[in-house]
């Protein structure tokens, strides 16, 4: 066993799952063909993947549809036996799911509700409270701050079948959180919400982070998410992680040029731009155009020069483009 890096909230290291599936032919035959002969091949979903979080941290977990995320927050949060590896969580080993590790943790899916469907969700919060022995102060305290952010005023005692989509989440993640857990798994939290119950989310988390010293892990196909609260970006692939830095280098390593956007003075043809970058685009009096990395300074003072600009800014491109450049257009970032 490696020596956890002390203190670290998750220590995570050659973390393995590979899972069987059986395989079955299409229609009647194939059934009657796999009932005699099951075929069966193994999925290695998670491949070795290691880090360490310390505590108070946020990182985005990102990676295209199948990468292994789901696969590797199931077992931060013991739903799943790593086949291989080693997993501590706030000092615990997941897999054992003991009461006092389950305290300290949560993992809420966006895909997933573990509200009670007919009944209002004050009723799950009292669940909740009895399941995670909450003291009566405690619990009204979290009650009364968790109502004042995330607006449950006026919804808490609806049926939780009547909610709406963005009502259901922010009941979800409050019946969540309601124990104040220190380390939160975050699969997908503001999935299919609209832009403005997306940011209320984002909102909650980011408060609850700071008020309590959360350690929180996210995953989200809206860049949005990831770019308001992490400055950490782990990427898995194909059940490795291909990258794990800051928000900035990963801009960076993506390649691809930046963006250059010109205000000039008097209008030029966008065929004459063409020569100082590439994806011109020109709209009036205003133009921007890509410009490689490394060429930016040079080209910026060519279209200084040769043009009559009333201002040049250079920006890096938007993080969706930089995830669809790397997984070549697989599924990873929603605008
Ligand atoms: N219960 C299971 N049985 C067999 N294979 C599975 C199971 N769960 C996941 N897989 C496979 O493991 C791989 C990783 O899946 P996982 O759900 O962890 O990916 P993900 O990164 O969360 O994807 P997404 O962004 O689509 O949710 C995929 O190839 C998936 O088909």
């Amino acid at each position: 066993m490696t020596t956890p890096t002390p203190d670290a909230a998750v220590h995570v290291r050659d973390l393995r799952k590979s899972y069987t599936v059986h395989e079955k032919e299409p229609g009647f035959l194939g059934s009657l063909r796999s009932f005699v002969s099951r075929q069966s091949r193994e999925v290695e979903a998670v491949r070795g993947v290691s880090f360490d979080l310390a505590p108070g941290e946020v990182v985005g977990f990102l990676g295209p549809n199948g990468a292994g995320k789901t696969t590797t927050l199931k077992m931060l949060s013991g739903l799943l036996h790593p086949s291989g590896g080693e997993v501590r969580v706030a000092g615990f080993e997941p897999r054992r799911r003991q009461a006092e590790f389950l305290r300290r943790i949560t993992l809420v899916m966006g895909q997933k509700q573990q509200l009670i469907w007919d009944l209002p969700a004050l009723d799950s919060f009292l669940v909740n409270q009895a399941i995670y022995e909450i003291p009566d102060p405690q619990y009204r305290a979290t009650m009364h701050e968790f109502t004042e952010v995330l607006g449950l005023e006026g919804i808490l005692k609806k049926q939780v079948r009547k909610l709406s989509l963005g009502e259901r989440m922010k009941c979800e993640l409050a019946a969540a959180l309601l124990h104040r857990p220190r380390v939160l798994f975050l699969d997908e939290p503001t999935i299919g919400l609209d832009v403005n119950m997306q940011e209320s989310v984002r909102a909650f988390i980011r408060d609850y982070n700071e008020r309590y010293g959360a350690t929180v892990i996210l995953t989200s196909h809206y860049m949005a998410d990831v770019t308001a609260l992490a400055r950490r970006i782990l990427v898995i692939d194909r059940g490795q992680l291909v990258f794990d830095g800051d928000l900035a280098r990963l801009v960076e390593r993506g390649g691809g040029g930046k963006t250059v956007r010109l205000q000039l003075r008097r209008p030029v043809e966008a065929a004459a731009l063409s020569a100082y970058g590439s994806d011109v685009k020109v709209d009036g009096l205003s133009a921007e155009l890509t410009v490689p990395r490394a060429e930016v300074s040079p080209r910026a003072a060519r279209l200084l020069a040769d043009l009559d600009v009333a201002d040049l800014t250079v920006e890096d491109p938007p993080i969706e483009a930089v995830m669809a450049e790397l997984f070549g257009g697989k599924e990873v970032v929603r605008g």
